[in-house]
């Protein structure tokens, strides 16, 4: 029998991350944050199917294989772009023993398989190892925005303090795209490994050297004292920050660290005082039972002005599990970008 199928194209980490923008990747992420919550085909509006990811153990917990199927149906990669379908599946381990290696490898490996949406063909395969770093930090870019910004006047341009809890691959992702996007003024930096936060510290300071002072700090307590803005993303199994660290008033936390014991990072006492919003409520059944908080919505919801957004929370957080739409977006902007299908996707700065 004569096939018509094609090999699929295959990009890699280099060429995944030559595309990579803040402003393509946080575009791409808002729109399956948005989509994420309506899962009924709909003429009008984008919509999320994403069933629960599968999480195999290898051997035991701190060694894991997960499998993120997802589908973004009628959703536009830019205001001006037709609307689209996107069918990918991400597959991903994470093998905490990875940094012990020489040289090391990241925990965190992924590869994205993405598919044509109406035939279900295989397209391409491209490393999702650089997708992962960037669409988490860029979900809580997101998060910071409709969560914490959108409280104040000034808005987006409003003079902000970060401090980033875990230099790792998350918290490199998050100090550069938080710094790229919004009018950072002053970030402290904390890592259980001083020198992995100081190493950080010097590549923000020759990556921004006018107007960010940067600070490395001792303990958490010491980065987190004046922070409008806290992104934590560890493997700690305890609490690193809790409610009298907090300065008072206004105060969003983007808490994306799992973990091997699930969701620990941030203490009860500040779960008790916090507004807190998920990516998806879908993985809170799946992922989220551990945690005592109550939830109050989606993310996608408040930016679709269809949830609330508590005016009287004055400490949010942004509960990140990590959803297959955020990868799937993000992986098929840069295959348009890659291929020059579907090109009218905004660039920008990286
Ligand atoms: N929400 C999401 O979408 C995603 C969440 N993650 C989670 O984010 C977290 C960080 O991941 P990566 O940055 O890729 O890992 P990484 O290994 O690159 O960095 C982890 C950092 O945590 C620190 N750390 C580890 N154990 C600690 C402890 N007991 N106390 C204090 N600090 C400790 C290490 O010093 C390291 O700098 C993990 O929990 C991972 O599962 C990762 C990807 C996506
Ligand atoms: O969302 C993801 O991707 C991941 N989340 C938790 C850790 C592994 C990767």
């Amino acid at each position: 029998m004569s096939t018509n199928i094609r090999q699929p194209k295959y990009f890699t980490s280099e060429q995944v991350a030559e595309i990579l923008t803040w402003s393509l990747v946080n575009s791409a992420v808002e729109e399956a944050l948005i989509a994420t919550g309506t899962t009924q085909a709909n003429a009008k509006e984008s919509y999320a199917i994403q069933p629960a990811r599968s999480v195999t153990p290898c051997g035991d917990y701190s060694q894991r294989l997960l499998v993120m199927p997802g589908y973004v149906g009628n959703y536009q990669l830019s205001e001006n772009g037709d609307r689209i379908n996107t069918l990918a599946c991400k597959v991903v381990t994470s093998f905490a023993c990875n940094q012990n290696l020489q040289p090391p490898l990241p925990n965190i490996l992924a590869n994205i398989l993405l598919f044509c949406p109406q035939t279900g063909q295989l397209q391409c395969i491209m490393d999702g190892t650089q997708i992962t770093a960037w669409r988490t930090a860029s979900a809580s870019i997101v998060a910071t925005k409709y969560l914490f910004l959108k409280r104040f006047p000034q808005g987006i341009e409003k003079p902000i303090k970060v401090a980033i809890i875990g230099c790792g691959v998350q918290g490199q992702s998050h100090a550069l795209g938080m710094c790229k996007t919004f009018n950072v003024i002053d970030i402290s930096l904390w890592n259980r490994t001083k020198s992995k936060a100081d190493n950080l510290a010097n590549k923000l300071r020759a990556e921004f050297p006018n107007g960010l002072n940067v600070q490395v700090s001792d303990r958490p307590q010491d980065a987190v004292e004046d922070a409008d803005v806290i992104c934590i993303g560890t493997y700690a199994p305890n609490a690193l920050i809790s409610y009298v660290m907090l300065k008072g008033g206004d105060v969003h936390i983007n808490s994306v660290g799992g973990g091997q014991v699930h969701f620990r990072e941030v203490s009860q006492d500040i779960y008790d005082y916090a507004v807190v919003y998920v990516d998806s409520l879908v993985s809170v059944k799946n992922q989220l039972q551990v945690l005592k908080a109550t939830i109050h919505g989606e993310l996608g919801a408040v930016i679709r002005n269809r949830g609330e957004l508590r005016r009287d929370g004055r400490i949010t957080i942004f509960q990140s599990l990590g959803i297959a739409a955020e990868d799937a977006t993000v992986a098929q902007a840069v295959y348009d970008t890659l291929t020059n299908a579907n090109i009218k996707t905004i660039h920008g700065s990286k």
